[in-house]
């Protein structure tokens, strides 16, 4: 048995484009994904988010999922085309639903976290060059201030960005996301500029002065092993760490660039010429916690041919729906890292979680595997506070089965089951599970 600190903020996370539906709604214009998901072979079955889990309608009925599962907190994510469906134009009525959307998490004693951008970039924007232009800094500033303004008072956790890994490198460089680009010169040109409206907006949150709420940002951290003990393949796990970590974690808590990436990138991308003189002050404005999301670990080796001079091979673990190996113990051994080598303020694990293919049976849904690997993260998390890490949440990815991007609907990571033909929601073994944990503020063995 393994207690968790009184204060444990238990919660789950999703996101707006993978949730919400309406996407025609109450002044709502398309976002990036909405296109990007309408091009043909972009997402699994052509799925797109047009309706989602319809949570745009049924957010009563799922927050009083979330009051019967007993999650301390929520983290969802704000829609930019509600707020601004046109550039400098705001959206009262996109507004209304999120203020709509707290209202009922307050009712419901649930704290509501807000992620500022988890991806659904207003498609103006992406027709202005996205996050390749650098005026995507002043049209985010301009969005965050608003949402400062108008709910900075009911929300007591800002993220102001989800994995801005995902939302650069895999968006502009790999092109599995919107708006599919494959130019690593532009993925780190957008990463740069991401990472600037965070620190934007950290000053902008902190110039208005919110009372009793905090900033911080979500990162996907992955950690990079070796796959033998020679040399080169050490090389390969240096590389690839920068490549997934080091490149967002440096600039954030030590206010510059890792200078074996920027070598190694040179080559590729040419200059820096993107990165003016003060960026680097503005990125590394001092937030008050770190979101960290973690599903796996990476294991890689040598290779000359590669950009990052290394590639991924296949973990000894079992593997989740995703093909991504389970390994709990490296989540601890991340924990530790990011405490030594970069900070010890709060830190929250704003997703961690795993699709599995569910065994329905009626009203039942069975998904043991998942129960499994929660337990075993969560064993990881108790032993990094019990060594005095500064761990002080844990969001579950996530609360409903939803739109997984590129994969559509093929994989499920929700501790709820979604029948997309009917809506209906139907709690998995995992949320009941989750319930009990929460409850007793323990792991069973
Ligand atoms: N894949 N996967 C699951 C999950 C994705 O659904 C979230 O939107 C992202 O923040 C993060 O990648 C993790």
């Amino acid at each position: 048995m393994a207690n968790f600190p009184k204060d444990f903020l238990f919660g789950v996370a999703t996101s707006s484009y993978q949730i919400e539906g309406a996407v025609n709604e109450d002044g709502r214009t398309p976002s990036i994904w909405d296109t990007f998901s309408k091009i043909k072979g972009k997402t699994y079955n052509g799925d797109t988010g047009d309706i989602a889990c319809d949570h745009y309608h049924r957010y009563k009925e799922d927050i009083g999922i979330l009051k019967e599962i007993g999650v301390k907190a929520y983290r969802f994510s704000i829609a930019w085309p509600r707020i601004y469906p046109e550039k400098g134009k705001f959206n009262q009525k996109g507004m209304d639903f999120y203020k709509k959307l707290i209202d009922e998490l307050l009712k419901n004693n649930i704290k509501p976290v807000a992620t500022i951008y988890h991806w659904d970039l207003p498609q103006w924007a992406g027709d202005l060059g996205g996050w390749l232009n650098r005026d995507s800094i002043y049209w985010y500033s301009e969005y965050s201030q608003k949402l400062f303004k108008e709910i900075g008072d009911v929300v007591p956790m800002w993220i102001t960005h989800n994995e801005p890994w995902c939302a650069s490198i895999l968006s502009y460089g790999i092109g599995e996301h919107a708006p599919g680009h494959k130019d690593y010169r532009e993925a780190l040109i957008a990463a740069h500029h991401i990472l600037l409206s965070h620190g934007e907006a950290v000053k902008i949150f902190r110039d208005m002065n919110i009372k009793e709420s905090q900033i911080g940002i979500t990162l996907n951290l992955t950690p990079a092993y070796p796959a033998t003990e020679k040399e080169e393949d050490y090389l390969a796990a240096k590389y690839a760490d920068g490549f997934s970590n080091r490149w967002f974690l440096d600039p954030i808590f030590k206010g510059k660039y890792p200078v074996d990436m920027i070598e190694l990138y040179k080559k590729e991308i040419g200059e820096f010429d993107f990165i003016k003189n003060e960026d680097l002050g503005i990125i590394s404005q001092p937030i008050d916690f770190l979101g960290i999301n973690f599903y796996s670990r990476s294991i890689v080796k040598y290779d000359e041919n590669s950009l990052i001079k290394g590639e991924a091979v296949e973990g000894p673990g079992k593997k989740t729906d995703m093909g991504w190996e389970i390994s709990p113990e490296s989540l601890y051994d991340l924990l530790k890292r990011i405490d030594k080598e970069y900070t010890n303020m709060p830190i929250y694990i704003t997703e961690n979680g795993a699709a599995f293919k569910d065994i329905v049976n009626k009203d039942e849904v069975h998904d043991q595997e998942r129960i499994e690997y929660v337990k075993e993260h969560l064993k990881y998390a108790i032993k990094f506070i019990e060594d005095g890490g500064n761990l002080k949440g844990y969001f579950l990815w996530s609360l409903l089965d939803n739109f997984e991007w590129a994969y559509g609907y093929s994989k499920r990571f929700g501790i709820v089951y979604v029948d997309f033909e009917t809506q209906k929601r139907i709690l998995k073994d995992s949320a009941i599970w989750y319930k009990e944990v929460i409850n007793k503020n323990l792991i069973d063995n």
